[in-house]
């Protein structure tokens, strides 16, 4: 059933490469400032949906709704940050970060105006005219979430964004990034394999499972509310809630 209020909504998506069928009718819907998680074994078709809500790729059947609005197959309606940061290395930080908008013809100058108020709050002030290989892998990181931001959409789609990063850098950063969700009024999708990360960065996790190169098409498997309440990462990482949603989305993924 499709929630009118939804920001970002999968209605009954049925996606294929040539001919062989991904996904069948996987529906979800993201909420107002939620963060909610798409987890799966490699290969089940995460990146294939993201594709699909980010308007790259038309689907079999089925439809993309953004705050109601059918935009299936019509990019720019929603911001995406794929798996690697795709930083360029021949520009310098700023211009990396303010490029959606230089892409929409916005002057460089503009561009650069508008993206550095942004730069202290996403952890990189001083970092301006650096050069993307002289950023850790943590503030690299910040710098696509930055540039994603600026493409200027309210819904944000990420690809295994803390995947490349060491076991404490990522950590820090699933904290951080809750925070600036929410200060910005953002809500996201994010894609993982990280069970934990899903638990700990979710509202709801969704599970897709299914075997396409096997002609399985995956399904949504499960739908896992998480209930952190106001208790901060590492302190709800030792409750019974957060190891009873890991054991509940690991069955669903073996299903
Ligand atoms: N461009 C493409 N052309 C043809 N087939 C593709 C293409 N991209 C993906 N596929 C196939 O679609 C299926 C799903 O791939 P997808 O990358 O969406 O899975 P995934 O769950 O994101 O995997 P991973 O976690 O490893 O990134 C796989 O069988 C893959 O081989």
């Amino acid at each position: 059933m499709i929630q009118p209020e939804s920001v970002l909504t999968a209605d009954r998506l049925t996606l294929a490469w040539e001919d062989v069928v991904v996904t069948e009718e996987v529906s979800l819907h993201v909420l107002p400032g939620e963060v909610c998680c798409l987890v799966g074994k490699s290969g089940c078709g995460k990146t294939t949906i993201l594709h699909a809500l980010a308007g790259l790729t038309k689907p079999v059947s089925g439809r993309v709704l953004v705050h109601g609005c059918d935009v299936t197959g019509k990019p720019g309606r929603v911001s995406y940050m794929l798996q690697k940061d795709l930083l360029l290395e021949q520009r310098r930080v700023i211009d990396n970060v303010a490029l959606p908008l230089v892409l929409k013809g916005v002057s460089k100058r503009e561009a650069r105006a508008a993206a550095e108020p942004l730069f202290e709050r996403f952890g990189l002030a001083g970092t301006q005219m650096k050069w993307p290989h002289q950023l850790s892998g943590g503030m690299r990181q910040r710098a696509a979430l930055l540039r994603t931001h600026l493409m200027g959409n309210d819904c944000i789609l990420l690809d295994e964004p803390f995947s490349a990063l060491d076991a404490m850098t990522r950590m820090d950063m699933r904290e951080w990034f809750l925070g600036i969700v929410k200060d910005l009024g953002l809500s996201a999708l994010i894609i993982t394999h990280d069970v934990d990360e899903a638990v700990c960065l979710s509202s709801r996790v969704y599970v897709l499972s299914g075997s396409p190169s096997h002609g399985t098409p995956s399904r949504i498997a499960d739908e896992i509310t998480i209930d952190r309440g106001d208790l901060p990462l590492d302190e709800f990482e030792l409750t019974y809630a957060y190891a009873d949603a890991k054991r509940r989305i690991l069955d669903a993924i073996r299903h």
